[in-house]
């Protein structure tokens, strides 16, 4: 580790690098071809591939190996053996760009113990399978006392279409601190367009879009991409009644949107929890918007009555 550097900025400098890897890996495994997808559960479109697979490895021993005393906790499974992983999975850069940081006051002594790293080693897993790529994205959030404070979406395949070979670019946020690898913007005034789910549609997801009466709905997959679409001012807000996102899918998103100077909470307005013994499931939906947007505002417009919907 760096000399004198706070373990935060070293967790998320590591974070930056070893997304990148994973992006890596999971173009990797679309060019051999080889998907080698598995359906996890009862639900429609909740798959799992080897990309989903092998990145999370990656994920999970790289940053187990230099910090052995955080929770890290990722979407597919509980394996933290490090000694079975591929040599070259396993990274020890750091992004320099956020080792020099200037770091927030109120992280700069961080016990490990309070620390949990929430891992979605590939975010739009459907959407990868069906070749809709710049859907896809790396995750990893990470929490200090259950708060989203710090992450990373990477997303492997941006400007695929016109550079097959692009390195894909690569976001991270630290509250208080600011974001790099774009800019925030604030979304156009007098519009309200609406980002959320292509694939995990439901009554109450499209309910809770018309109460908002927005002028356009951007219908695309994974809950970093549509994070990035918000933090780029393309959208005004991600809305999902819905409680199928897990703290995985949110924590990163959460904490680079809030970052960039948004609002990310559930559909009451509260923020999630993100510490070490809480329920998986974001069961209270998402109500994310962009910078300049008044998050309190918008929410009035959802109907109590679908709030009601997502009890605590
Ligand atoms: N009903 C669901 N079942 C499984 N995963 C879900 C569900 N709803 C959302 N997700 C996860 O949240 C992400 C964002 O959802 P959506 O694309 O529908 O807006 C999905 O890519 C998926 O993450 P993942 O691909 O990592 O499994
Ligand atoms: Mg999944
Ligand atoms: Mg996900
Ligand atoms: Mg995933």
């Amino acid at each position: 580790m760096s000399q004198g550097k706070p373990m935060i900025l070293e967790l998320l400098a590591s974070s930056v690098k070893t997304s990148a890897k994973a992006g890596q890996i999971i173009k990797d495994i679309m060019r051999q071809g080889d998907l080698g997808i598995v359906e996890k559960g009862s639900e429609p479109n909740d798959l799992q591939t080897e990309a989903d697979r092998s990145a999370q490895r990656c994920i999970i021993a790289s940053l187990t190996k230099k910090f052995p005393n955080v929770t890290i906790i990722g979407e597919e499974g509980h394996s933290h053996r490090i000694d079975d992983v591929v040599q070259d999975w396993i990274v020890s850069e750091v992004d320099q760009s956020v080792l020099a940081l200037d770091c927030p006051p109120q992280y700069k002594e961080v016990n490990p113990q309070d620390v949990v790293v929430w891992v979605d080693p590939l975010d739009g897993t459907s959407e990868y399978t069906q070749g809709l790529l710049d859907h896809v994205t790396v995750l990893i959030g990470i929490a200090v006392q259950g708060r989203a404070v710090a992450g990373v979406i990477h997303q492997p395949y941006y400007g695929y279409k016109t550079a097959p070979d692009t390195l894909g670019r690569t976001i991270w946020g630290l509250v208080g601190s600011g974001i790099g690898g774009i800019q925030a913007q604030t979304p156009p005034k007098g519009e309200l367009i609406l980002t959320t789910t292509r694939s995990h549609n439901t009554a109450l997801v499209v309910e809770a879009l018309e109460a908002l009466k927005p002028s356009k709905i951007v219908r695309v997959g994974g809950a970093g991409h549509k994070a990035l679409l918000v933090i780029e001012g393309l959208c005004h807000a991600y809305v999902f009644a819905s409680n199928g996102c897990k703290k995985w899918d949110t924590c990163g998103p959460e904490a680079v949107l809030e970052a960039a100077g948004g609002v990310f909470t559930d559909l009451h307005g509260n923020h999630y929890s993100y510490g070490k013994d809480v329920a998986y499931p974001d069961a209270q939906g998402i109500f994310a918007t962009a910078k300049g947007v008044d998050h309190a505002e918008l929410l009035k417009k959802i109907p109590q009555a679908l709030k009601d919907a997502f009890p605590y």
